[in-house]
């Protein structure tokens, strides 16, 4: 199996409810964003999918949640912008972008920090 993987960076504000300690109050994060691709197959330049593919894809992606207040994005009106939800959003937002057969996507990480990490994977 081969992997390829890239990692984007967005900024965000959000607020977490049902949650007690200081994320019930509005704040933000610069959020790292790790998307890996997988499959079996390499094509005739020897690659699984470009990395500008994913790059520019994601990029895509983030434009509707770069600057912005994640609680006011419609996918996340029935809870919360947890990293988990968000790295949801984005797998789902990527599969639609993404043309990439016989590779797949596999997974998306998102950080709130180098030690806090989310992802989400269709396994
Ligand atoms: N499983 C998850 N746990 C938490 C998430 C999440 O998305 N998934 N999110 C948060 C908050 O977004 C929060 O901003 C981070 O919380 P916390 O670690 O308390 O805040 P700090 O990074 O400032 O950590 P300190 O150690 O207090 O400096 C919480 N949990
Ligand atoms: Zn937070």
């Amino acid at each position: 199996m081969y992997t390829a993987r890239v990692e984007e960076w967005f900024a965000a504000a959000h607020f977490l409810v049902n949650f007690h300690g200081k994320c019930e109050n509005l704040h933000g994060h610069n959020y790292k964003v790790r998307v890996t691709v997988k499959g079996t197959e390499l094509d005739e330049g020897g690659m699984l999918c470009d990395f500008g593919i994913l790059k520019s894809a994601l990029k895509d992606v983030f434009k509707e949640l770069d600057h912005c207040n994640l609680n006011d994005v419609p996918f996340f009106s029935d809870g919360n912008p947890s990293a988990e939800r968000i790295a949801e959003y984005i797998f789902i937002e990527m599969e639609k972008r993404l043309d990439i057969e016989p590779a797949a996507l596999s997974l998306v990480e998102v950080f709130e920090t180098e030690k806090h990490v989310a992802s989400y994977s269709r396994q």
